[in-house]
Parts: structure tokens; C-alpha cells; sequence
């Protein structure tokens, strides 16, 4: 196991820069998830840690010593791959011992990593398949025990549950966190699911456009997103936006929604009055009443039930938003409700659609 540093990573392909200057101190045994969306730069970034891909510019160290001239072999570092890359002439146990077979590992070691690893992932009664005798979730579990029997520093996943299909996905979830638990090794994992994020993760690298916007705990970045671009991104159904204008206000501040409709905020910031921002709610935090209720009048477009909760797409004034609710009476909700947003769950945001704190 091992730390690996990361500091003023930078990649261009040609003239086009993907990653602008990349920091990242990951501590021994931590799991994280690099999350963005298609094109962020997070596989290249895994990529590069891996020593696939050549650095422009910065330095990446694992266990201390920089590896940017060392070749992928010399790492010591195992990646498992969305398309499993197994061989497909050799068996489940010669796919999963390979690469100690390469390193001249004496046999009987590499039976008994070979038979530990296919017992914490459920392959015994496969050892002797050939891979394509195999369905898509026991392919990745190979890919991940060829991964552990090299015992390496560290694992890295690119996108390994992404040709799964939901239910499996959620299975293989819930194993990968498991043997991160039991081995406890140091893990990078790549994906643009943001529930395998929030699950996965000690920390999540949220990505956009080659720079990173925020790392931090997964409820770290559901509570306090740094910016539109996480708020929007962490959460689903994602938060609402609305544009607004700050109001200082003698009894407590609040915002001015565009048609005149007063927010109450939860504190006063150091803002300028009439400031343009813009208020963040996740749709679990808006709180539903009925017409004649309390709170500030929605028109109802839609309803989706999902069976866990509800989803209610309304519009406040042409503004549209949605709420979530567990709450069943709104099933049948009429064509308008009231709504209300407790203060304490706004998000503030500035012009530049950075967080605003004080
Ligand atoms: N070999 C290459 N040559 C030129 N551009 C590349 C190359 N590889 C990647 N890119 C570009 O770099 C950017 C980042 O790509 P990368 O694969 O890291 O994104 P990603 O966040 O992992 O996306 P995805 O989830 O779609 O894999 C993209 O704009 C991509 O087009």
C-alpha cells in the first residue's frame, strides 16, 4: 500500500490542454473517486498515475518516489478496466495468475494468492472457465482478482462497472467496498456515476474541464457544494436553481426571486444589496403544501411516482423546479401546491457561481 502525490499535473494533446494543473495528496489505504462528466479529464488523469499516458507537466509520486519516467510495470500499481481485458485462450486461474507467472512467482505462491483471491470474490467454482463461459459481472470479478493476487501499492478503476447492468452494478458496488474494507488498499476509481461516487468514496475529485472543482467527503460536497457546477452535479434529482437578487434587509437577509418573491436566507452575507446570485435547493429539501396551505404558490406539470418517493415538477412564475417527496398525498396532488424553502437549506451562490459563505 502507498500514498501517491500529485502536484501541477498537467496534459495536452497537441495544442489542446485537458488537464490545467491537477493537485491531490492521497493518503495510504484512502479510496478515491475521481467524478465528472464525459471529458473531464478524469481517465487521463488515472491514465497517467497508471503511466499510460506521457506528463506535460507536474509530478506524480507513489509511495514517495516519483514515477513520471517510470514505466507502467515498475509501478506496482493493478488496474481493472471497464472492458475487463482478460485473455480469452487462458482460464479464470491463468488470467488471474499471469502476472505473478511473468514475475517467475515460486508455484505454490501463486496457488495460494490465486486460491485467496478467488475465495473473497466468489470464484472457486470458476477457476477452470475461459472467460467468455463467464457473464459480464463474473469477467469484471476476475479483472479485480487478477488485480489483488499481484498484492500491488495501489488499485486503479476505470469505469470497471460501467458494462453492468443496474442491479449488477449495485452488487459489484457493494463488493468493491467490501474488499476495499478487508484489503484496505490505497484505490483510485473513475467513474461519472455520481451514486457510485457518494457510496464508494472516503473522498470524490468532482472534474470539469480539465480542473478540479472540488475534493472532499462525499457529504462534504451533498452539503456544502463549492460551486454550481457540484451542487448540480452531486444529487439526484439534481438541485434546483433559481436567479435571484440579494436583499440585506433589516430583519435578516433574504433573496428576490425575479417576479418580486421574497427567499428568507439563513444569514447575512457579504454581499452588496440587489447583488445578482443565485439559490440552490435540493429537490428533498423543498417542503410541499397543499393550495391552501402556507408558502409561496407552484403550479403542478408533472408528477413522477418512483415508488421509493415522488417527484413533482412544478413552476413558480414560468420558473421551473422539482421536489422530491416520500410524502404519498402528493400522488394526487392538484394543479397547484404551495411550497416552502427552509433557510437553512440554501445554497448560495455568486455571479462566478462560486459558493458564497460569509
Ligand atoms: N489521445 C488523445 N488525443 C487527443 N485528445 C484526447 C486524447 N485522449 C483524450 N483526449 C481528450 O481529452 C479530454 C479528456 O478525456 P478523458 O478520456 O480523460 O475524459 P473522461 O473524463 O475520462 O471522459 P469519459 O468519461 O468520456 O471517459 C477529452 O476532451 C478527450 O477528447
Amino acid at each position: 500500500m502507498a500514498s501517491i502525490d500529485i502536484q501541477d499535473i498537467r496534459k495536452s494533446y497537441g495544442a489542446v490542454q485537458v488537464l490545467h494543473g491537477v493537485d491531490l495528496n492521497i493518503r495510504d489505504g484512502e479510496f478515491i473517486v475521481l467524478v465528472g462528466p464525459s471529458g473531464c479529464g478524469k481517465s487521463t488523469l488515472l491514465r497517467m498515475i497508471a503511466g499510460l499516458e506521457e506528463v506535460t507537466g507536474g509530478d506524480i509520486a507513489i509511495a514517495g518516489k516519483r514515477v513520471n519516467d517510470l514505466a507502467p510495470k515498475d509501478r506496482d500499481i493493478a488496474m481493472v478496466f471497464q472492458s475487463y481485458a482478460l485473455y480469452p485462450h487462458m482460464s479464470v486461474a491463468e488470467n488471474m495468475s499471469y502476472s505473478l507467472r511473468l514475475r517467475k512467482t515460486p508455484r505454490e505462491r501463486i496457488q495460494s494468492a490465486v486460491s485467496a483471491a478467488a475465495s473473497k470474490l466468489g470464484l472457486d467454482p470458476l477457476l477452470e472457465r475461459r472467460p467468455k463461459a463467464l457473464s459480464g459481472g463474473q469477467r469484471q470479478r476476475v479483472a479485480m482478482g487478477r488485480a489483488i493476487v499481484r498484492q500491488p501499492k495501489a488499485f486503479l478503476f476505470d469505469e470497471p462497472l460501467s458494462n453492468l447492468d443496474a442491479r449488477l452494478r449495485e452488487q459489484m458496488r457493494a463488493e468493491i467496498k467490501k474488499l476495499h474494507g478487508d484489503l484496505g488498499a490505497t484505490s483510485i476509481y473513475v467513474t461519472h456515476d455520481q451514486i457510485e461516487a457518494m457510496t464508494l468514496a472516503d473522498r470524490i475529485v468532482a472534474m470539469h474541464g480539465g480542473v478540479v472543482q472540488q475534493v472532499g467527503s462525499p457529504l462534504d460536497l451533498y452539503d456544502r457544494p463549492a460551486n454550481l457546477f457540484v451542487a448540480g452535479f452531486i444529487g439526484s434529482p439534481g438541485m434546483n436553481f433559481l436567479s435571484a437578487h440579494y436583499v440585506p434587509g433589516e430583519n435578516g437577509a433574504s433573496v428576490r426571486l425575479g417576479d418580486g418573491t421574497l427567499i428568507a436566507l439563513p444569514q447575512k452575507y457579504t454581499l452588496a444589496a440587489d447583488e445578482p446570485v443565485t439559490v440552490g435547493i435540493r429537490p428533498e429539501h423543498v417542503e410541499l403544501s397543499d393550495a391552501d396551505g402556507t408558502g409561496v404558490d407552484a403550479g403542478v406539470e408533472l408528477i413522477e411516482p418512483t415508488g421509493f418517493g415522488t417527484i413533482l415538477h412544478l413552476t413558480h412564475h414560468g420558473l421551473p423546479f422539482k421536489v422530491f417527496t416520500v410524502d404519498r398525498t402528493h400522488l394526487n396532488a392538484g394543479p397547484a401546491v404551495k411550497v416552502s424553502f427552509p433557510p437553512g437549506h440554501l445554497h448560495l451562490f455568486d455571479g462566478e457561481g462560486d459558493r458564497v459563505t460569509s
